[in-house]
């Protein structure tokens, strides 16, 4: 049964569910997929036009239509303009409060780029089909209407295509469940199996997969606290005002490290490293990259010389460069703690973000406003993100004292 939950409409078992049975099923027939598009537009669009945006057209022609459609009833059940929060609609001031997070931010920035220029794509097309969309269709409704199918739509036939499948798009979302809709070829059908037990009118969740807030955000409009699938992306880079410069640039490029402009901060390049939460203090420090601690050890080096001796070590070794600690514990401590001094001062300024983004939600007396929900998402991706952070630096300090313990 479709009902309402805290995160809009959601599903609900009308009797007890046992886990392994099947929640529900619907045959693929009714899935609402880009080759059931109108097929004037199927022969205007070009080739290269995405399934998201051909879905997307298929939801505007569709309600243009209004009764006559033949998914009317379901055409009228898809989000209204203002209640979805994908990143993509977020203005300008609002994308601002992600600022911090560079894989929130970047990846926002590009996905709106990548609509737009979806957009550009087919205009023409629907400029050419007043009969099919009306006069007033503009870059607006498109976005609204691929950040729905964003939303709600699922990956079909091995992921190479997407489709709407009505019912199944009013599962909310849960990090802790294991249930996923799964396609039966043979039989045509979609299926959700229970991952678990179900009261009778409790809400039935899936799993939509195991994307971290940034993805969770810009594909869907919505965050979830301590989401365990976060992680964050650190820049380390190289600094022009560095005497050794040039040959630590070559030596990494020429050992599959590759370095890319950077157009603001001290470093003219670097890269993203992504770090995922290291779970024991005493482990291994699963979740901070080899790659980022090799990059560490090689902006340590001092000298022309130990950079040519990384390169010798890692030719005799399996080639990739500075994967193993130096041999002077020193000198590992150095690199490490160069690392830990970089992690501390991104935390310092997650910080001081989440701060500005608290005092501002504090004198919001608009509470509940769409500004104050989006404000809360850029707060769950730079909290989440602090989280990973620390326990990163938590490892690192670790690390260091027993390198410190062996000097
Ligand atoms: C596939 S739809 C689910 C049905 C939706 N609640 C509705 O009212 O139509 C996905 C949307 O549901 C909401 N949603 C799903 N899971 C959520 C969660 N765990 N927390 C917050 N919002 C969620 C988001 O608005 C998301 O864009």
């Amino acid at each position: 049964m479709i009902g309402q939950s805290l995160h809009g409409r959601g599903l609900f078992a009308l009797r007890s569910i046992l886990a392994g049975e099947c929640v529900l099923r619907i045959s693929t027939e009714i899935v609402i997929t880009p080759d059931k598009l109108h097929h004037e537009l199927k022969e205007l669009l070009q080739e290269n036009v995405s399934s998201c945006a051909r879905l997307a057209l298929l939801i505007l022609s569709e309600q243009f239509s209004g009764q006559a459609s033949e998914w009317a009833p379901y055409m009228k059940c898809l989000p209204q303009f203002g209640a979805l929060h994908n990143t993509v609609l977020w203005n300008d001031y609002e994308l601002e409060l992600l600022r911090q997070s560079s894989s929130a931010y970047r990846r926002s920035m590009q996905f709106r780029t990548a609509i737009y220029e979806e957009f550009a794509a087919v205009q023409h097309v629907i400029q050419q089909c007043p009969h099919l969309f009306g006069q007033g269709v503009t870059r607006t409704h498109f976005v609204h209407a691929y950040a729905v199918v964003n939303s709600r739509a699922w990956g079909i036939d091995e992921g190479n295509t997407v489709g709407l499948v009505p019912f199944v798009d009013f599962f909310n979302h849960s990090t802790s469940c294991q249930s996923f809709l799964s396609f039966d070829k043979e039989y045509k059908y979609a299926e959700v199996l229970a991952d678990r037990g179900y009261n009778c009118g409790a809400q039935v969740f899936i799993n939509y997969g195991n994307y971290g807030n940034d993805v969770l955000a810009e594909k869907f409009g919505f965050t979830v606290e301590d989401n365990p699938n976060d992680q964050v992306e650190f820049w380390m880079g190289l600094s022009q005002l560095d005497a050794l410069y040039n040959t630590r640039l070559e030596l990494l490029q020429s050992h599959g490290m590759p370095m890319v402009p950077r157009f603001s901060g001290p470093d003219d390049c670097g890269n993203f490293f992504p770090i995922r939460e290291v779970k024991t203090i005493n482990g291994r420090g699963k979740g901070i990259p080899h790659s980022l601690r090799a990059l560490a050890r090689v902006l340590c080096a001092n000298s022309d010389k130990e950079l040519i001796d990384m390169a010798k070590q890692a030719s005799q070794l399996d080639g990739r460069l500075a994967r193993q600690p130096f041999k002077d514990v020193r000198k590992e401590l150095e690199a490490m703690m160069l690392l830990l001094t970089r992690l501390d001062s991104l935390i310092q300024d997650h910080v001081g973000a989440i701060s500005a983004l608290e005092v501002a939600s504090f004198f919001n007396v608009n509470q509940g406003s769409v500004l104050c929900t989006r404000r809360k998402m850029a707060l769950d991706i730079l909290n989440g993100e602090v989280r990973i952070l620390c326990s990163a630096t938590n490892w690192l300090k670790n690390h260091c004292t027993a390198l410190k313990s062996l000097l």
